[in-house]
C-alpha cells in the first residue's frame, strides 16, 4: 500500500549542528515529510477524521524543528519521524528528509541532507479523559458527555471508572462534582481528540464565555494522558497539567489503570490514596453506573 500525504518544500529557522556557532545562530532548514496510510476511507467518505490532517502534521513537524536543537541532521530527522508517529496513530510509516541549504561546506553545492523511513504496526493510542459536572442534573450530564464521546468517530469507549461525589476544588464557593474518568482507544490525534471533546462540552451546554475558571460548569471534558506524549502548545497540554493535584481525576484514574506511573513518578494507586486523605472525595457508585 503506497498511498501518501506529502508535504513538500517546508521551511522553519532552527538551531541545529555541530558546531556552537550553528547552535547560537539559527538557519534554516527545508523539510520534506512523506506519512504513510491507507487513504481509500477517507478517499471514499470524504470525512476528515479517517485521515491525517496535513494542518496538523504541519504544526507537528515546526514544533521539533524550531523548539529543540540537535547536534546531527540525523537526529532532528528521527525526532520528527518519532513525533509524527506519536501524533497520529493512523500512520503506518513516514519518511523525513531533511536539509540545512546552508550547511558549512567549503564549496559550492546543490543540496546536502539526510532520508529517513520509520515504520510500524498500526494500533490506535489509548487515552484517558477525565470527565465532571456541577450544574444541572450532574449524572445525567456525565452519562450523556460519556454517550456523546462513544459516538464520536474515530474514538472507542473502552471503560468507565466508577461515579464519585468530589468538594470543589480551586474554587470552594460552588456546588460538589461528580466526576469520573474514561479509558478510550483512538485513531484521532490528541489535537482533533480535544476538538471532539470541546465540541461534546459545547453541545451539551457549556459556555465558557460566561464562566470563571474553576467556576461552575455543566460539563468539563479534559484530555488528562494521551498514550505517553507530552505536548505543551498553547491549546493543548499533555499530560493535564493539573493531573496528579486533583483527588476527583486520580481516584477514578487509579480505578481504571492502578498500576499507571503518573507524572510525578508515583503509581496511580499509591498517589489516589495520599489525594483521598487531604481531599474530600466520596465513590457514589460503582463500575457500570453509566449504563442503567
Ligand atoms: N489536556 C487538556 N485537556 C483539556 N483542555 C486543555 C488541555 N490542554 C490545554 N487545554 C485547553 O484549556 C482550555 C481551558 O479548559 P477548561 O475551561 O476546561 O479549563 P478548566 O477546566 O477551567 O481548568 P483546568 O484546565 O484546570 O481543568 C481549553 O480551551 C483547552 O484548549
Ligand atoms: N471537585 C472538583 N473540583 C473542580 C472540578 C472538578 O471536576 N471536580 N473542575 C474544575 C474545573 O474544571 C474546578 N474544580
Amino acid at each position: 500500500m503506497h498511498d501518501k500525504i506529502y508535504l513538500e518544500g517546508l521551511l522553519f529557522p532552527g538551531r541545529h549542528g555541530v558546531s556552537p556557532e550553528e547552535q547560537t545562530y539559527s538557519q534554516n532548514f527545508r523539510l520534506d515529510v512523506e506519512l504513510y496510510l491507507d487513504l481509500r476511507p477517507a478517499g471514499e467518505k470524504d470525512e476528515l477524521h479517517l485521515t491525517v490532517n496535513y494542518q496538523e502534521a504541519y504544526r507537528v513537524v515546526e514544533e521539533v524543528v524550531s523548539r529543540r536543537s540537535f547536534l546531527l541532521l540525523e537526529a532532528l530527522a528521527e525526532a520528527v519521524a518519532e513525533r509524527l508517529l506519536s501524533f497520529f496513530p493512523l500512520l503506518r510509516r513516514v519518511r523525513v528528509r531533511v536539509e540545512k541549504p546552508g550547511a558549512p561546506l567549503p564549496g559550492y553545492f546543490e543540496r546536502v541532507g539526510v532520508e529517513i523511513n520509520r515504520s510500524r504496526k498500526v494500533k490506535p493510542a489509548k487515552a484517558l479523559v477525565g470527565l465532571g459536572s456541577n450544574l444541572g442534573d450532574k449524572r445525567r450530564n456525565l452519562k450523556a458527555a460519556l454517550a456523546a464521546l462513544s459516538k464520536t468517530p474515530g474514538v472507542r469507549l473502552e471503560r468507565v471508572a466508577p461515579l464519585y461525589r468530589s468538594a470543589p476544588w480551586g474554587r470552594t464557593d460552588q456546588p460538589d462534582f461528580f466526576n469520573t474518568v474514561a479509558l478510550i482507544s483512538t485513531f484521532l490525534s490528541p489535537f482533533s481528540l480535544l476538538a471532539s471533546l470541546l465540541k461534546i462540552e459545547k453541545e451539551l451546554g457549556r459556555r465558557r464565555e460566561s464562566e470563571e475558571r474553576w467556576g461552575p460548569r455543566p460539563i468539563d471534558l479534559d484530555l488528562l494522558l494521551y498514550e505517553d506524549l507530552a505536548v505543551e502548545t498553547e491549546e493543548l497540554v499533555l499530560p493535564h497539567p493539573r493531573l496528579t493535584e486533583r483527588a476527583f481525576v486520580v481516584a477514578p484514574l487509579a480505578d481504571l489503570v492502578p498500576e499507571l506511573e503518573l507524572p510525578n513518578g508515583k503509581r496511580a494507586i499509591d498517589w489516589a490514596e495520599k489525594l483521598g486523605r487531604e481531599q474530600e472525595i466520596e465513590r457514589v457508585e460503582g463500575y457500570g453506573w453509566e449504563r442503567d
